[in-house]
């Protein structure tokens, strides 16, 4: 399910009453179809604004959204209810029923289609083993941990065989092992059942280690939008910029996903590879190429889910130091100031 946005605006009125936020300000943008998108922005950036039109739970001030190409944010009452069956959401705080078992839970939006009750628990169990949660079917929420509550919650919104599937903050209550396996689930159920998954965010973390392409909004406005590989390579944006230098290094140590900085003195310029770089002999080629000498100061390798980028930081020095990051950029390597 591709989805598209046409110059969405939502204006809300401020608590006190006399002004006016423009918590959606004209975001256009497309969704690709199969795929895990990232919506990422601070708080207080328009995220859940957006994703409730999106999501068709608000209507736009001004503006279109489109499945597939049909318009979707004018349905009748009557519409919106069939087409909203067909979305899944996840939340921060789960939203599950505390007096229900986990297997209860999952039943929910079934019941309320009017499923027999014999195909309900079929597709229980089928969700249950998906989340790998069997042997919890009959658990009553306040004794599960918050990754094996996160799941019951997936196994929910997917309860209805959705085509897409809204991740609202969803790993934000999570320590970053349990993170990391939601992620990996997230991932695999997007693979398996060809969803399309909104994952709104305000860590890079979550970006870098599930989504193919990412939205940065700021102030309600759309400030960039990539793949995340192109954003990590080359962020334009300061907004972006800052998300990225604020990546906490909650990986296992020795995992080579942080960049280790070995002289705390020197470091002009920030290397950026892409992959197709990775093995060639760039620096070398530099140095004979031209009057310049080097010395790397910092090095690391950003995993992504798409690929990996290498890092450097670098001094140059010799005659030709121009020429030289001229044609390091020729061989598509980013060439920036370090710390800009
Ligand atoms: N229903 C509402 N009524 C009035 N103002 C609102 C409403 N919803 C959002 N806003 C305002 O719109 C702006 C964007 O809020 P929104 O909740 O969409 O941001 P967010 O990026 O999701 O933030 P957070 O990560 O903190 O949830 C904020 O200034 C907020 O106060």
């Amino acid at each position: 399910m591709q989805i598209e946005l046409n110059n969405l605006v939502r204006v809300y009125n401020s608590a006190d009453g006399l002004s006016k936020v423009a918590a959606v300000n004209d975001i256009s943008l497309t969704i690709p179809s199969n795929q895990i998108f990232g919506i990422i922005g601070k708080s207080g950036a328009g995220k859940s604004s957006l994703v409730r039109l999106i999501s068709m739970m608000e209507k736009p001030d001004s503006g279109e959204v489109l499945y597939d190409g049909e318009r979707v944010d004018n349905l009748s009452e009557k519409e919106l209810v069939m087409r909203r069956r067909r979305i899944g959401m996840i939340f921060q705080n789960f939203n599950l029923f505390s007096s229900r078992s986990a297997g209860q839970n999952i039943a929910y939006p079934m019941e309320i289609c009017g499923l027999p009750k014999d195909e309900i628990n079929r597709r229980v169990d089928e969700l249950l083993e998906l989340v790998e949660l069997s042997d919890r079917k009959d658990a009553r929420i306040s004794t599960l941990s918050g990754g094996q509550k996160q799941r019951v919650a997936i196994a929910r919104a997917l309860a209805n065989k959705p085509d897409i599937l809204f991740c609202d903050e969803a790993t934000s209550a999570l320590d970053p092992q349990t993170t990391a396996s939601i992620l990996n689930l997230i991932r695999r159920i997007q693979s398996q059942m060809n969803l399309t998954v909104v994952m709104i965010t305000h860590q890079m973390e979550v970006v870098r280690d599930a989504c193919s392409q990412v939205a940065v909004i700021n102030e309600g406005k759309l400030v960039e939008l990539g793949s995340v590989n192109d954003i990590f390579l080359n962020p334009k944006s300061p907004v972006t910029k800052d998300f990225i230098s604020h990546i906490g290094s909650d990986r296992k140590a020795g995992d080579g996903s942080d960049i280790v900085r070995w002289s705390q003195e020197g470091g002009e310029y920030e290397l950026s590879f892409p992959s197709h770089q990775q093995g060639a002999p760039v620096l070398s080629n530099v140095a004979k190429k031209f009057d310049v000498e080097f010395n790397i100061r910092a090095a690391g390798v950003q995993h992504l889910t798409d690929g990996d980028i290498g890092k450097m930081i670098v001094d140059f020095t010799g005659f030709q130091v121009k020429e030289a990051l001229e044609y390091l950029r020729n061989q598509d390597i980013i060439v920036e100031k370090a710390g800009e």
